[in-house]
C-alpha cells in the first residue's frame, strides 16, 4: 500500500496545475478576477474566448513569466515546452544549438541532447537544416523547430499559444498533424488558438473564457462532442 505522503504526492501530481481565485492586473488594467480552476495530468485541453480576455496571460502565469497579483499557481509540472505565435529562435545560434540551449538548461547530457535533437528534427524532416542559422528558414521550418525545442525537453506540460496562426492554412494543417505525432498520451497540454476546427481533434477538453473572466468547460472528447461544440459555436452560443 502506498504510505500517506506518497498518495498525497500521486494525488498532486494528477492535479498538474491548478489555479486558486488567481488575478492579474497591469497598471491597474484587470485582466483576471478571481480565477480558480484545476488541470489533471494528461489533459488536453483547448483554451478558447475572445481576444483580449487573457489567453495568453493563463499561460504566462503557468510558465512563471508573470506572477499573479492576487492567489495562487501551483505547478507541478517538471518540464514545459512552449511555442508562440513566432518561433523565438536566437538568430545567432544554428538551428541545433537553439535547441541545445533549451536542453543544456534542463540538464541534459549533450550526446543525449544531440541524440535527441537529430531524432526530432528527421521526424519533423528538417535534420539537412541541423547547422543552417535561423534567417536560412521559411517561417513554417522555422515553426516546425519551435516545436522541436519544445518537445525535445519531453515535457510534461505543453503550452501552446496560437503557434500555427502566422502560416497559411496548407502550412498550419501540416503542422498540426505533426504536432498531433509528437503527442503522447501522457503529455498535458493547454493550446491557445483561435482556430476553433484545427485544435479541437487534438484536444478532449475545451475551456471558454468568456467575459467578466467565467470560465466554461466543454467535453470535446469524441467527434460527436466536437461536433455538439462547433455547432454551439457557429451559432454565437459558445462566446
Ligand atoms: N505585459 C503586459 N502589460 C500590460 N498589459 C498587458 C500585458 N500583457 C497583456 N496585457 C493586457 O492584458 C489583456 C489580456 O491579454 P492576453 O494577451 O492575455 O489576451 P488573449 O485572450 O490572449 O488575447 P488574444 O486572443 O488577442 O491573443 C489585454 O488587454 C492586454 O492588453
Amino acid at each position: 500500500m502506498m504510505r500517506f505522503n506518497e498518495a498525497m504526492k500521486a494525488e498532486k501530481i494528477r492535479e498538474l496545475v491548478q489555479f486558486h481565485q488567481v488575478s492579474l492586473s497591469f497598471n491597474h488594467h484587470d485582466v483576471l478576477a478571481n480565477m480558480s480552476f484545476t488541470l489533471k495530468a494528461g489533459s488536453k485541453l483547448a483554451l478558447l474566448g475572445q481576444s483580449g480576455l487573457g489567453k495568453s496571460s493563463i499561460l504566462k502565469l503557468i510558465a512563471g513569466l508573470v506572477a499573479p497579483t492576487q492567489g495562487q499557481v501551483v505547478n507541478h509540472a517538471q518540464r514545459i515546452g512552449y511555442v508562440f505565435q513566432e518561433p523565438r529562435l536566437l538568430p545567432w545560434l544554428t538551428v541545433q544549438e537553439n535547441i541545445y540551449q533549451v536542453l543544456k538548461a534542463s540538464g541534459v547530457a549533450k550526446r543525449e541532447a544531440e541524440q535527441r535533437i537529430k531524432a526530432l528534427l528527421a521526424q519533423v524532416g528538417l535534420l539537412a537544416c541541423i547547422n543552417h542559422y535561423p534567417h536560412q528558414l521559411s517561417g513554417g521550418m522555422a515553426q516546425r523547430v519551435a516545436l522541436v525545442r519544445a518537445f525535445a525537453v519531453k515535457p510534461d506540460l505543453l503550452l501552446l499559444d496560437e503557434p500555427f496562426s502566422a502560416l497559411d492554412t496548407p502550412l498550419a494543417s501540416q503542422l498540426t498533424e505533426l504536432l498531433a505525432k509528437l503527442l503522447t498520451p501522457q503529455t498535458s497540454m493547454i493550446y491557445v488558438s483561435h482556430n476553433i476546427e484545427q485544435v479541437l481533434p487534438l484536444t478532449e477538453l475545451a475551456l471558454v473564457l468568456k467575459t467578466g473572466n467565467d470560465l466554461d468547460w466543454h467535453s470535446v472528447a469524441n467527434k460527436e462532442e466536437r461536433a455538439i461544440f462547433l455547432n454551439q459555436f457557429y451559432r454565437h452560443e459558445v462566446y
